[in-house]
Order: C-alpha cells, then sequence, then structure tokens
C-alpha cells in the first residue's frame, strides 16, 4: 500500500517510520525542496527527529502530487493551525479510494471545530474515508522504535480497522474505537493539562499538586467530551488518561516543557517565538476556554491557564484562586 504523511516535523517523521516498517510503501512530504534532499541522503530529520535512521522504503518529496498520487492512506500531521490550509491544497490530489487521517492534537482557532469536522468541510465531497490517530505517542520514542499504542476512529469501523492493520507493527500496537469525537478532543485538550502539569513541575508543588492536576484535569477534559457529544469510557483509555499520563509526565512534552518555562519567569511570547516545534496547548486554552464559555460549561483549570497565558496572571495567583474555589463533590460534572 502506498502511504503519504504530510507533514515532516517530528510526528510525521516517526509515523512515516512507522508506515514503512509496517511493510507499506511510505511517502513523507516536505514543504522545502531541500529538506526533503537532505533527509533523503543523510537519511535523518537532524531538525525535528534527531538521531532516528530513516528506514530505506521512506522516500522524501517536495512534490505534493507525487506523495499524494494513488495514496492509500494519507496521514495529515502539520500543527493544527495549518491543517485547513493544507487539506485546500489537498483537495484537487486525493480520490475517493484514499482514506484521510488526521493526527494533529488541536481544534480550529478560529471556529472550534474538530480538525476531522474541517476535513469533511475541504474534502467530504471527495472522500468519506476520514478518521482521527491519538494516544500516548511521544515521536522521539517512536522513532527510537520503543514499544507504543495509538487509537483511530474512523467514519465507519471497516475504515478504522483497515488503518489499524496498515499501520500496525510488531512494537506499535493500533487500537480502534468508535468515538471519533472523544479520540480527537481528548487529544486537544490534554495539552491544556500538560501546560498547567509544567507549570506544577517548575514551581516545584510536589506530587500530590501534580496527581491532583491530573485527576482533576481529566475530569474537566471528560465534562468538555461529554457536552460536545464524546462518550465518556474513551476518557479511561489510551486517547484520554493514557495521553494524559505520557504528556504530563514526559521530558519530551513541548507543551509540558513550555509550562515549566513559564513557571521558570520566561513570557509566552519568548517561549512560542524561540521554538520550532509547535506548543499546541497554547492555541487550544483559548478556543477550548471560548466554547466552554459559550456552552456554559465550568472548566476552572483551562479558565485559571488563559488567564496567565492570554492575561499575564501570575501562576501563584492562578493557583491560589483555584484552591480557594468552593468545595464541592467530587463526581460532579
Ligand atoms: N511530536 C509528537 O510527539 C506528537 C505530535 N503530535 C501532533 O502532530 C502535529 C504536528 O506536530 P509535530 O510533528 O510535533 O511538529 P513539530 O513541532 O515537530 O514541527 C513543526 C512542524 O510545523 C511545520 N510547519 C511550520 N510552518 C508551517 C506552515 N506554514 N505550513 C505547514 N507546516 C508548517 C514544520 O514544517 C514542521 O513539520 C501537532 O498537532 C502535534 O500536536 C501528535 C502526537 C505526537
Ligand atoms: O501528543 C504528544 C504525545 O502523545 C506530544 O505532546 P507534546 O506536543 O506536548 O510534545
Amino acid at each position: 500500500m502506498k502511504i503519504g504523511i504530510i507533514g515532516s516535523g517530528s510526528w510525521g517523521t516517526a509515523l512515516a517510520c512507522k508506515a514503512a516498517q509496517a511493510g507499506n510503501e511510505s511517502w513523507l512530504y516536505c514543504r522545502r525542496e531541500e529538506q526533503a534532499i537532505a533527509l533523503q541522503t543523510t537519511k535523518e530529520n537532524k531538525e525535528y527527529l534527531k538521531g532516528v535512521i530513516l528506514p530505506d522504503t521512506l522516500t522524501t518529496s517536495s512534490n505534493l502530487k507525487q506523495v499524494v498520487q494513488d495514496c492509500n492512506i494519507l496521514l495529515i500531521v502539520t500543527p493544527s493551525i495549518y491543517v485547513r490550509s493544507m487539506l485546500q491544497q489537498l483537495r484537487s490530489l486525493v480520490s475517493a479510494h484514499t482514506t484521510v487521517v488526521i493526527c494533529s492534537k488541536g481544534i480550529e482557532r478560529e471556529t472550534g471545530k474538530r480538525l476531522s469536522e474541517v476535513a469533511n468541510e475541504e474534502l467530504g465531497t471527495v472522500t468519506s474515508r476520514l478518521a482521527i490517530l491519538s494516544g500516548p505517542n511521544h515521536a522521539e520514542e517512536i522513532g527510537r522504535d520503543l514499544p507504543a499504542t495509538t487509537v483511530v476512529a474512523a467514519t465507519t469501523k471497516e475504515t478504522a480497522e483497515f488503518i489499524q492493520k496498515a499501520l500496525s507493527t510488531y512494537n506499535f500496537r493500533v487500537y480502534v474505537n468508535e468515538d471519533m469525537i472523544g479520540v480527537e478532543l481528548a487529544g486537544t485538550t490534554k495539552n491544556i493539562i500538560a501546560l498547567a502539569a509544567g507549570i506544577v513541575d517548575g514551581m516545584a508543588l510536589g506530587d500530590n499538586c501534580k496527581s491532583a492536576l491530573l485527576t482533576r484535569g481529566l475530569h474537566e477534559m471528560t465534562k468538555f467530551g461529554v457536552a460536545l457529544g464524546a462518550r465518556r469510557e474513551t476518557y479511561a483509555g489510551l486517547a484520554g488518561m493514557g495521553d494524559l499520563i505520557a504528556t504530563c509526565m514526559s521530558p519530551h512534552s513541548r507543551n509540558r516543557a513550555a509550562g515549566q518555562k513559564l513557571a521558570d519567569g520566561e513570557t509566552m511570547d519568548y517561549i512560542m517565538n524561540h521554538s520550532n516545534m509547535v506548543v499546541e496547548g497554547f492555541f487550544a486554552v483559548k478556543t477550548v476556554y471560548e466554547v466552554a464559555k459559550a456552552k456554559q460549561l465550568d472548566m476552572p483549570i483551562t479558565s485559571a491557564l488563559y488567564e496567565v497565558l492570554y492575561h499575564q496572571k501570575a501562576p501563584k495567583d492562578a493557583l491560589m484562586d483555584l484552591m480557594g474555589r468552593h468545595l464541592k463533590d467530587e463526581m460532579f460534572l
């Protein structure tokens, strides 16, 4: 099978390695021709996934048509802010037999739409085979072929199982889940909690505090998802709790690291301008805050982080406000 990967950052590169390892013809699209040549000749993506040797069955190209033509599966792995414009470029190249899988973790900034909704708007007339892939997946570990799992949810179970078979390897176990909304929103909202977890680490608030943040964070993620049509059970699975743990605990997480730098006194503007890597939680927090407000959902951690990131509230003041909230029943959604 031919699998095209759109986005040659760390996750796109790791997924391209997996697609090749699973026995497919793997085509990685690079926006810049010099990057496509560098990856092909050095067999390494030094900028985004240093130390991972690219397999010989992985081809890089800056020619979008060459990558997309006759693809059975197309993985979309750009940062969420570029997904719509990328899908618009793909519209004339994708065919009815191409399954399009969103692997980015985010929600559209301007509209609050899920990326699979955006994909349906942009490609729905061309293909109905749309899916989401999300889970506890640090590219650095998957690139090194450490054992990992992920979840695929699609418009039909048959489509999800098709992707499952195409991408699974002896060390990469792909599960299917029927809840597209939950899988997608869990991946988006865990980045918000990961940013907060970095602040907790940076302020040395301790393990009890971090555990409370993850638990109450999962509660908040679930509340948001369920209000938007997700299934509660999804949040106890790999795309929910699994990814929340991976991201909040890992030295690889860019979201967690950004929170830590914030606690160390760096400004969010500085952090965003001094990294070539994406910090999705920064965008997600504003959009999720706005959607939650419109739906009158009480999202205390998201609201606190929104104040810290967008209105320069001091993290210690945000913490005091969270700890001082009215006392309540733990399970009340
Ligand atoms: N890195 C990881 O371990 C994982 C990342 N993801 C998600 O995958 C998505 C992509 O993230 P990464 O691969 O980590 O990216 P990255 O942070 O490693 O690299 C940034 C990417 O943005 C691309 N880019 C910059 N300007 C662009 C533009 N104008 N148009 C299109 N692309 C542009 C760069 O070429 C590069 O591919 C994100 O939504 C992220 O949350 C999901 C799971 C794991
Ligand atoms: O989604 C991820 C792990 O599952 C990657 O998280 P970061 O974007 O925080 O690095």
